[in-house]
């Protein structure tokens, strides 16, 4: 398991959003999360991602787990270039090179004796042995590959991210979380703003990726390529179905549609049990006296009727999201 929502439920503007969700997901599962537009797909995405608590019931992510998600319109620091956002995952490694650069700096002080520059050369041989396990030397060519595959300019990185486009703003947030290699990742419509190339880029990313992703998207033909389970959010509850885009909407058709047959049964035997006690009662106030025996047929059927446990009609046609 790697991230648990346990009878979660938020209320919003005094309104359950979201009223009794529950699912487990486990490493590796790729989960389109879809349902009516306003159902509480982006709340419950914050919940996942922790940015949002629940009012009722819990969430629970494995210790150590991280997350990475990308809101529908990416945030960052106002005064930040794009270089220094897609740099972010990587602030360990960062703070590394800064050491490296200074433990350097000192090296090159003609004044040091012996046995100080044997110090500063240890620590830099630590520091840079640490650097390198950790990838520090394929951090810019792994920026670079994703800013080429999400089909960003050449200069993006130089820019300022608040003067980006949504597109782009969409394009830097994705491959910033792509670049923190999370456990699990939460996208936000991610198919929005991008062009056909680098959508067929990001379908092949998440094609190859190994971490969990749940992915809220109207796409169907990019949740077809990218879920094999689909989590059904409706009415503050969810359903879970296994399989693709596609299986789900047949599943779920064929589970709409027994509703709706039980529902036609239940009504017709409602209607019936309705006319039988209506007749038992004029049977009985025919005879003289009137008949006790069938006035309590009649009482019972009643309570029948009031003990059966009455099945809601099913929303057949709502307006499909997506
Ligand atoms: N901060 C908030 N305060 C009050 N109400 C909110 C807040 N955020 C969302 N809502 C309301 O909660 C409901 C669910 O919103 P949410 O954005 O989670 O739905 P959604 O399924 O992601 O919708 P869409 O498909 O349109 O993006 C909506 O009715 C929305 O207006």
């Amino acid at each position: 398991m790697i991230i648990a929502a346990n009878r979660v439920g938020k209320n919003l503007d005094d309104r359950w959003v979201l009223s009794d969700v529950s699912f487990v997901i486990e490493r590796g599962e790729r989960i389109g999360l879809v349902g009516p537009n306003g159902s509480g797909k982006t709340t419950l995405l914050r919940l996942l991602a922790g940015v949002m608590a629940p009012d009722r019931g819990e969430v629970f992510l494995t210790k150590g787990a991280r997350i990475g998600y990308l809101e529908q319109i990416p945030q960052a620091d106002p005064r930040a270039t794009v270089l220094d956002v897609l740099r972010s995952p990587f602030a360990e490694l960062m703070e590394l090179e800064r050491e490296m650069g200074e433990l350097a700096n000192r090296m090159a002080d003609s004044r040091l004796d012996e046995k100080r520059m044997e110090r500063i050369l240890n620590r830099y041989q630590v520091c840079q042995e640490e650097f390198e396990k950790r990838g520090g030397y394929e951090m810019e060519t792994r920026i670079r590959r994703v800013v080429r595959g999400l089909n960003l300019p050449e200069d993006v990185p130089d820019r300022p991210f608040a003067a980006l486009s949504g597109g782009e703003k969409t394009k830097v947030g994705l491959a910033q979380v792509l670049l923190s290699e999370p456990d699990l990742l939460l996208l936000d419509e991610p198919t929005n703003h991008l062009d056909l190339s680098a959508l067929e880029w990001l379908e092949d990313f998440l094609s190859q990726w190994r971490g969990a992703v749940v992915v809220v998207s109207h796409d169907r033909y990019f949740l077809d390529r990218v879920a094999n389970r689909i989590i059904d959010l409706e009415d503050g509850r969810c359903t879970l179905y296994q399989g693709n885009y596609t299986h789900f909407v047949k599943e779920k058709e064929q589970r709409l549609l027994a509703e709706f047959q039980a529902y036609r049964e239940q009504q017709k035997k409602i209607k019936k049990m309705e006319e039988a006690i209506k007749r038992l009662r004029e049977w009985a106030n025919r005879s003289n006296p009137p008949s006790a025996g069938l006035h309590r047929r009649a009482s019972n059927m009643e309570k029948a009727l009031k003990r059966m446990e009455l099945l809601e009609r099913p929303v057949l046609e709502r307006k499909k999201s997506p």
